[in-house]
Order: C-alpha cells, then sequence, then structure tokens
C-alpha cells in the first residue's frame, strides 16, 4: 500500500436507502483494501442504524484512511423513508442537504483525517448536485448508479418514449403491448415492464422528471460506475457506451469483494452485511435442519410496503403450496398492522409445520445455504445480483421503480425464474412457487447456473469486472496527479 498521505482521497456519498449504502459501502472496502483514503458520507439517520445493527466501525477500523462523515438528510427524526413517502427524500436532500455539503466540502469539513482535501467524488448516480458541487470547485465526479444497466439504460430513454408518443400510457392501454423506442429491447420490453415512474398520465409528474432527469446527467460525470456484468447485460452496456463512454462495470461487487478478501490477511478479511436492520441468526438453525433445495425464501427488500390483504394473499399462497419458506417480514412492511412492528399472530400459528418467520435475514448467507431452493423476490438489484451468484432461480413480484424492468429481464432474457409482477393473488402464488420449486425447476437451475459461473468468472482475475476495478483505480489515482498538481 503506499502511504496514506499519497493516496487519493475519495469520497464516496450514497442515496440514504439499504441498496444503494450496501454496494457502495462494499466499494467503499474494495477502494480501501487498494490503498485509497476513503471518506463514507452518510445521512445522520442512516449512520446511527448502521452503527446500531452492524459492526461497521469495527470492520473499517483497519483501515488508517478511511472515516465515516455524517450530514442530514433534512427529513424529520420519525419520517418513515420507506414505501410512498420514499420519494419525500429527494426535496430535503435538494433543500437542506446539498447547501451543507457544499459548505462541508468548501470548509474542509470532509478531509481526511491527515487534512487531505478530497481528490474525487463518488456519488449516488440517482443525485445530480454532487456533480453541480464538484464542478464548482473543481473536483471530478464519478456516478455510481446501484440499479442494473438494463433499468438504468430505460429511464435513460424515457425521454425517447415521450417523443415517439409512447409515454405518457394512455388510459385503457394494454399493458402487453411492446414498447419500441428503447434500443435494444424492442421485441421483449412491455409497457408493464416499465419502472413503476413511467405509469403515470401525467408527463409533469415529479418523480417521473426526477428519475429521467437524473439519470440524463450521467453523462457530465467524469465516469459512470455500475454494478453488474459484462457477461450478464453486455448488449444495453453497448448503448449506454453511446452516452457515457467511461462506464465501468465492477459488479456483483459483494462477489469481488468476496473474492478480494479471501487473499488478504485475517486483519482485512472482516465481512459481514451492511444492515440498516437488525438481523436475526436465528433462521440459519432452522435452514440447517432443512433438506437439501427445499426452502423458498421470500424477502421484499428495504423500502416496499404492502396491504395486509397482500402479506395474506402471500402467506396462504406459500402455506397452500406445501413448500418449506423462510420469510423476511420487515417491522414496517405491512402498512396498517394490527400490533406495530410485529409479525400478524395467525401467521406466526400457522406456520409453525413448514415455514419460519423474522424481520431481517442475513441475505447472502441464507441464499449461499444448501437448503434455499428459490426466491420470491421484489427484484431488488442488490437481491438479484445474490440471487444470481448463489446460483438461486426467482419468482419476481415487483414493488416500484427499476424493479419492474428487472423482473422482466430475469424472467425473460436470463431465464432465471418467473415474473409475477401486477398479480397478487393466492392461486397464483401457490401455482409459481410449485414450478420454480418443482416442475420447471431444472431449466431455470440450468441457466441460473450457467449465470453464476460467469458472475465468479468476471470477479476472478483475468475476468472483465476484475479488469475495470483495476482501471477505476487507475483513473482515480490519475485525478489526484492533475488535482493536485
Ligand atoms: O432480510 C433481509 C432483506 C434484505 N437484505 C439485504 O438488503 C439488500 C436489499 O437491496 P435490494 O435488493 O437492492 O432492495 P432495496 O433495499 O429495495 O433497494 C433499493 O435500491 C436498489 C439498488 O439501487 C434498487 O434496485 C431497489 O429497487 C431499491 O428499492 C440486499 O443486499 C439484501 O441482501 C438483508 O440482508 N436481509
Ligand atoms: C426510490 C428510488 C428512486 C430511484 C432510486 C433508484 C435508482 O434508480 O437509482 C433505485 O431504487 C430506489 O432506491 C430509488
Amino acid at each position: 500500500m503506499e502511504p496514506e498521505s499519497k493516496a487519493p482521497h475519495v469520497l464516496i456519498f450514497p442515496l440514504p436507502a439499504q441498496g444503494h449504502v450496501n454496494s457502495m459501502l462494499n466499494l467503499a472496502q474494495l477502494l480501501s483494501l487498494a490503498g485509497l483514503n476513503i471518506t463514507f458520507l452518510n445521512t445522520d439517520d442512516n449512520h446511527n442504524r448502521l452503527v446500531l445493527h452492524t459492526n461497521i466501525l469495527h470492520r473499517f477500523a483497519c483501515f488508517p484512511g478511511f472515516q465515516f462523515k455524517t450530514i442530514p438528510d433534512g427529513l424529520p427524526v420519525d419520517h418513515p423513508r420507506a414505501g410512498d413517502h420514499f420519494m419525500e427524500l429527494f426535496e430535503s436532500l435538494k433543500l437542506v442537504t446539498k447547501p451543507i455539503f457544499r459548505e462541508m466540502l468548501c470548509s474542509g469539513q470532509l478531509n481526511s483525517a491527515t487534512g487531505q482535501s478530497v481528490t474525487c467524488i463518488i456519488a449516488d448516480g440517482i443525485l445530480s448536485f454532487p456533480i453541480d458541487v464538484g464542478n464548482e470547485i473543481g473536483i471530478p465526479v464519478i456516478h455510481f448508479r446501484t440499479i442494473s444497466a438494463c433499468s438504468f439504460w430505460v429511464y435513460f430513454c424515457i425521454q425517447d418514449m415521450i417523443e415517439a408518443g409512447e409515454l405518457p400510457i394512455r388510459e385503457n392501454e394494454d399493458m402487453d403491448c411492446l414498447i419500441r423506442s428503447v434500443p435494444g429491447m424492442k421485441t421483449f420490453f412491455r409497457i408493464r415492464d416499465l419502472p413503476s415512474f413511467c405509469r403515470v398520465s401525467n408527463l409533469a409528474d415529479p418523480n417521473l422528471q426526477y428519475v429521467s432527469n437524473m439519470t440524463r446527467q450521467s453523462p457530465r460525470a467524469h465516469a459512470l460506475i455500475l454494478n453488474t456484468f459484462e457477461d450478464l447485460e453486455g448488449p444495453v452496456l453497448s448503448h449506454i457506451r453511446t452516452k457515457c463512454p467511461k462506464t465501468y462495470t465492477i459488479g456483483p461487487l459483494h462477489e469481488i469483494l468476496k473474492s478480494k478478501l479471501e487473499s488478504k490477511t485475517t486483519l482485512l478479511q472482516s465481512r459481514s452485511p451492511n444492515s440498516l436492520f437488525e438481523v436475526d441468526k436465528s433462521c440459519m438453525v432452522w435452514l440447517d435442519a432443512q433438506p437439501l433445495k427445499s426452502v423458498i425464501y421470500v424477502s421484499f427488500g428495504s423500502i416496499t410496503v404492502m396491504t395486509k390483504e397482500e402479506l395474506m394473499e402471500f402467506w396462504y399462497g406459500l402455506v397452500n403450496s406445501k413448500k418449506r419458506f423462510l420469510w423476511a417480514i420487515r417491522p414496517d412492511l405491512v402498512t396498517q398492522k394490527d400490533g406495530e412492528g410485529q409479525i400478524p399472530l395467525e401467521l406466526v400459528e400457522g406456520t409453525k409445520d413448514r415455514g419460519y418467520m423474522v424481520g431481517w435475514v442475513p441475505q447472502e448467507e441464507v441464499l449461499a445455504h444448501e437448503a434455499v431452493g428459490g426466491f420470491l423476490t421484489h427484484s431488488g438489484w442488490n437481491s438479484t445480483l445474490e440471487s444470481i451468484v448463489a446460483g438461486v432461480p426467482m419468482i419476481c413480484w415487483p414493488y416500484f421503480a427499476d424493479q419492474q424492468t428487472n423482473s422482466r429481464f430475469v424472467s425473460e432474457v436470463w431465464k432465471l425464474g418467473m415474473d409475477m409482477k401486477d398479480v397478487c393473488d393466492r392461486i397464483m402464488i401457490e401455482k409459481m412457487v410449485n414450478h420454480l420449486m418443482e416442475e420447471t425447476r431444472e431449466t431455470f437451475m440450468k441457466s441460473v447456473t450457467e449465470k453464476a459461473r460467469l458472475a465468479k468468472e468476471s470477479v476472478s482475475e483475468g475476468g472483465s469486472s476484475y479488469y475495470n476495478l483495476d482501471h477505476l483505480i487507475k483513473d482515480i489515482r490519475l485525478m489526484r496527479m492533475t488535482t493536485t498538481k
């Protein structure tokens, strides 16, 4: 490693949400392992939750050039930061956080412990204000978009869909009609596969405008990082590179981190979930007692909310399938509750023979467990990648944002499972669970095993993500030479 004082100093700033913080922390650890100085900027709320539920401070303590800093997200302490309320975050980040961010950078509050100023900013690709601030004060900014390349590309093409008259979606439109103005997707991409923010009748809808505008800012950044790999999303990446030529694909990040750590000393080997929720590991003991590939794991990520009726449809579908299941039910998953933060009692009672429910599981470990044979997922990008690496086929029930697009690629393009979007019905759930776990199992297992192999190959020495990460690090080192003269 080079001496801390000479290494570049990278400021990493994620959107404060589980899926984003997770991949950005993995990147922070990879860059720290490469000897770069890192300041990781968390919102106060996220930082408190991370410190409460993980050993994150201990994990990074072995890197003398690493530090956490915090910034307000501008929302009241008791704001839910989930479900329909999630998008309120963006307004407060712009109004409250942006000026503080600029001030912290200009006043040296984000300098490293040894006083070194920031030489490069890696900011979440769904935020453009760090590019404005970076340009203003002369610090290069790299955008890291934590979603799939396919959904990034769809967001990028929103303007083209509007010009082609495909957006807004007309009343009574057949949702199975194909979208024709997203290059590379003309033969299989339907209206219902558009990110949820596109399902609006009014083009001035603030969420639609926001995601479209933010995505169109990425070409202004010095480079774009995507948590994906060439063998998975090569064709769509060629389209993205016509707009963002310097696109580094360095995923699956959790796997490249795992593989880099395996070659390090025990001191640096520390790896644990980057969770904003309390992890309940009791499910691992339950899994140990289940037969090989017999369990379907169910989770809807960190932001999804559902009604009690939807929850009950899932429960009946799972119970009626007669398959074993492990279900992560976050305390705030259900919008209306009988007992705040509790898994409904009737579910606990009726589940005892074949099911196990906890609030939050160590997901990577769960997916890697030999008893797990399927994943009923909301198709968040981290969950999708984790399932691919573990070789576990999926049933997709997308909730919002990029998930509608990811689930189409999982089912139709990559053939890694089934898409249940827009349906929440116990009969369909039972049928799909049985298909995945029995009838069509072999077909899905074949394709997911092959994708898992390619994912692992991409992060190994000589693989595309391995190579791209090296190049990203070289790029960051060069920036330092130009900014510090
Ligand atoms: O019980 C659980 C459930 C989840 N996880 C982890 O939490 C993360 C969840 O990430 P993701 O699957 O991406 O879902 P969200 O939390 O919903 O992520 C948000 O961020 C993602 C990345 O930008 C987007 O793809 C999603 O649509 C968006 O909702 C994953 O790493 C999981 O391993 C656990 O550790 N335990
Ligand atoms: C609430 C969502 C708005 C867009 C963000 C996102 C992205 O496109 O980068 C993915 O999922 C969510 O976390 C964010």
